[in-house]
């Protein structure tokens, strides 16, 4: 018997998470649905003709778009690709959009249905950790531009998400620990819980097929849903989900989208710790947990790589800032966020100094 856990994410929809809980899918496209587009990494055949499958067998016109794979999806090119397929095949507004892959799939395809006739139906499939737990919850999408990451997109939920625990079997280790850094980020932010369930055995955490993860899973989307629920745009509660992502961000453009998403918010939540411990909010204990926890998982914690002056400019095109205040998420304790605004010169680079003199 296969266990499955629904969370509700504000009674708008619900995250099924468990094994072989894509038999929901039609379900969730529903009967007013003629065309459906299904859009995926180049990673996932064998999956995505499975979805292919249970679709065509409901009586849908699956049209399948593989795109490019991981952030080289998340480009204005690919979209407009996308948007010449929907046109092409008449696709209207009862038709839908399935998102299939880790986040940066679901973001693109989250998008595309957003902008395509102003919004129509996408359901989020995702089968990465970090997909899971974030980017497929909370209806948060976007592309890149040569400026910076996720700088054009919309707000737009989907109607629903599955998440199949069982692909998590063919991720790869690298992907599977950087999607530990956005669960890490839930139990700093808000269940410090995530954390001791993590201290108490890191290996059990990252066994796909062990309770702890999937518990792991089931807290972190309990975090996300609480906030996106309660601030869907973004106008105050739900920037505390982008704690370590100011430097995090700024990592992941200055390197050219080399470093893992999670790789890069787990150096941003360390920067953002030692910057508000360096500003009298967080204890220094705190800022130790940070590394000892994010280290026993096998996440990086430390950054030397980029000059100071870039990762500057790229942190001032955040989404955060405002006019020309540098705005941080910080921890006042564990589960205690606030915001740290316009920290002076000194105490940024500072901070960068911290996480510059700890690589080996
Ligand atoms: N919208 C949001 O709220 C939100 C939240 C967090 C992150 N994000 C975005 O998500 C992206 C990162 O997502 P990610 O870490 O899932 O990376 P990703 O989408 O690049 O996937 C990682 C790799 O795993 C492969 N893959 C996916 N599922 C697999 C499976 N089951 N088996 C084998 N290979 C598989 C992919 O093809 C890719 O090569 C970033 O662009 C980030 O900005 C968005
Ligand atoms: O859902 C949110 O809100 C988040 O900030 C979650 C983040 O993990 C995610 O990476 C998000 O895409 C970042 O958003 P951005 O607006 O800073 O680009
Ligand atoms: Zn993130």
């Amino acid at each position: 018997m296969t266990q499955t856990h629904t969370i509700s994410v504000g009674g708008a929809y619900d995250v099924v998470i468990g094994d072989g809980v894509w038999d929901r899918l039609v379900e969730l496209i529903g009967d007013q649905a003629q065309r459906v587009l299904l859009v995926h990494p180049p990673t996932l055949p064998t999956y995505a003709e499975s979805v292919r499958e249970t679709l065509t067998a409901a009586g849908y016109d699956v049209v399948v778009a593989p795109v490019p794979d991981a952030e080289r999806a998340k480009t204005a090119e690919v979209a407009a690709g996308l948007w010449q397929v929907l046109g092409q095949h008449g696709f209207t507004r009862t038709d839908a959009v399935v998102g299939l892959g880790g986040g940066a799939t679901t973001d693109l395809a989250g998008f595309v249905a957003a902008s395509w006739l102003r919004g129509v139906p996408v359901v989020q499939v995702p089968t990465t950790l970090l997909g899971m737990v974030d980017a497929a919850v909370g209806g948060k999408t976007g592309i890149n531009t040569a400026e910076g990451k996720n700088l054009v997109g919309a707000f737009h939920p989907p109607v629903g998400v599955l998440a199949d625990l069982s692909t998590l079997r063919t991720l790869p280790h690298a992907d599977l620990v950087a999607g530990m850094a956005e669960v890490v980020k839930c139990g700093f932010i808000a269940d410090p819980r995530i954390l001791e369930l993590i201290e108490a055995d890191p290996t059990a955490a990252l066994d796909v097929d062990g309770p702890v993860l999937r518990e792991l899973v089931e807290r972190a989307v309990q975090v996300k849903a609480d906030v996106v629920s309660q601030d869907l745009r973004e106008s105050s509660l739900r920037e505390i989900l982008n704690y370590g992502h100011t430097f995090g961000h700024a990592i992941e453009q200055v390197e050219q989208y080399s470093w893992r998403h999670g790789e890069a918010v787990a150096v941003g939540m360390v920067y953002v710790a030692e910057l508000a411990h360096a500003a009298g909010l967080l204890p220094a204990d705190d800022v130790v947990r940070h590394r000892r926890v994010l280290t026993s998982l096998g996440l990086p914690t430390s950054y030397a790589g980029g000059r100071w002056e870039d990762l500057l400019a790229a942190m001032r095109r955040d989404k955060k800032t405002r006019g020309s205040l540098l705005r941080f998420v910080a921890l006042e304790g564990v589960g205690r966020p606030t915001r740290l605004e316009g920290p002076a010169d000194a105490l940024l680079q500072g901070a960068y100094a911290a996480i510059s003199e700890h690589v080996s």
